[in-house]
């Protein structure tokens, strides 16, 4: 079993650790924030990772928020930071349907099962969809909606693809549209499949639980899943930032979203904080999702470097 050497406390350690790094991609939820609460030392670690050369990439799975929304946030918790630098698992989505996928017209449109940042990318990348944040599906299911449904009349013939994220509004109504869609042959996406959401120092159902396993349960299809670890959006990332990996670390919360997606993607180390969803047993067990090569208390561990 891999080993994975704790740095926390070792100013020599974490230095060398340092020198071997060029770019530092860094997971949010659990990193840098749960929720609202920026953890301590975060803004005052990424400036002495760029002090000393070093560049810093934003890699989340959350699909709430666009890569300018996400920018706005980081401002208002004052953490500095460049929309350009943030890489979310909506944008990696959009960017799969506009230039992998790329369906022809008509049967183009997305049912989004989201929030406000997938259809934001969307948008961007000039896609069509419908659903999503559309007040008219926040509401119990009634008579018609279950005959138009049923019958199609209520359904949009140029629904292509269901794509499913985190929904704070997802009811019957909207996983019965989707549903169809995917019996009518639609492709089935997920921005990431996450089972749990960490916030607040407590853990909420993920994107995984609320919109892409029970559609799974549904239709007996796996979703392609365009978040971490999916290595789409690793390639993704290596394209935008020109990276040498073995030059690069993933730094993150999640075993089986950023440290898996470090490995397979065959990045020079991993870094793991407990300020989230993994703890040290989790990768300890006989049956570990991935082993980090290294990890520290909380982020702003790797401060000690500056002593
Ligand atoms: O349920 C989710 O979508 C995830 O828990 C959440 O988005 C994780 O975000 P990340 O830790 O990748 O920033
Ligand atoms: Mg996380």
């Amino acid at each position: 079993m891999a080993q994975s050497q704790y740095l926390t406390g070792d100013a020599s350690a974490i230095n060398a650790f340092l020198d071997k790094f060029d770019v530092f991609l860094i997971d949010c939820d659990g990193v840098l924030w749960s929720g609202d609460h920026v953890f301590d030392g975060v803004a005052e670690t990424l400036e002495m990772l760029r002090s000393r050369g070093k560049k810093t990439v934003f890699v989340t799975n959350n699909s709430t928020k666009s890569r300018p929304e996400y920018h706005k946030k980081f401002e208002s918790m004052g953490i500095p930071s460049d929309v350009e630098e943030i890489f979310g698992s909506a944008y990696s989505s959009a960017i799969y349907i506009s230039r992998i996928l790329k369906l022809p017209p008509p049967q183009n449109k997305v049912f989004v099962l989201g929030e406000a940042g997938i259809e934001n990318e969307l948008r961007t990348e000039g896609i069509r969809f419908i659903g999503g944040t559309d007040p008219s599906l926040r509401r119990d299911i009634t008579p018609e909606d279950w005959k138009g449904i049923a019958d199609g009349s209520l359904l949009d013939p140029e629904v292509g693809v269901v794509l499913a994220g985190l929904d704070w509004h997802i009811n019957y109504l909207k996983l019965s549209h989707a549903y169809q869609y995917l019996r009518r042959g639609a492709i089935f996406l997920a921005t990431n499949v996450d089972p749990t959401f960490p916030m607040n120092h407590n853990f909420f159902p993920g994107a995984g639980s609320i919109g892409a396993a029970p559609l799974a349960n549904m239709t007996g299809q796996k979703p392609v899943a365009l978040g971490k670890p999916s290595q789409a959006m690793m390639d993704a990332i290596e394209g935008k930032f020109m990276l040498n990996r073995e030059r690069t670390c993933m730094i993150g919360d999640r075993l089986d979203t950023d440290i898996k997606f470090g490995i397979e993607g065959k990045l020079g180390g991993t870094l793991a904080v407990l300020t989230g969803v993994s703890k040290r047993a989790d990768w300890e067990a006989k049956d570990a999702a991935a082993v980090p090569a290294f990890y520290v208390d909380r982020l702003s561990d790797l401060r000690a470097a500056e002593r």
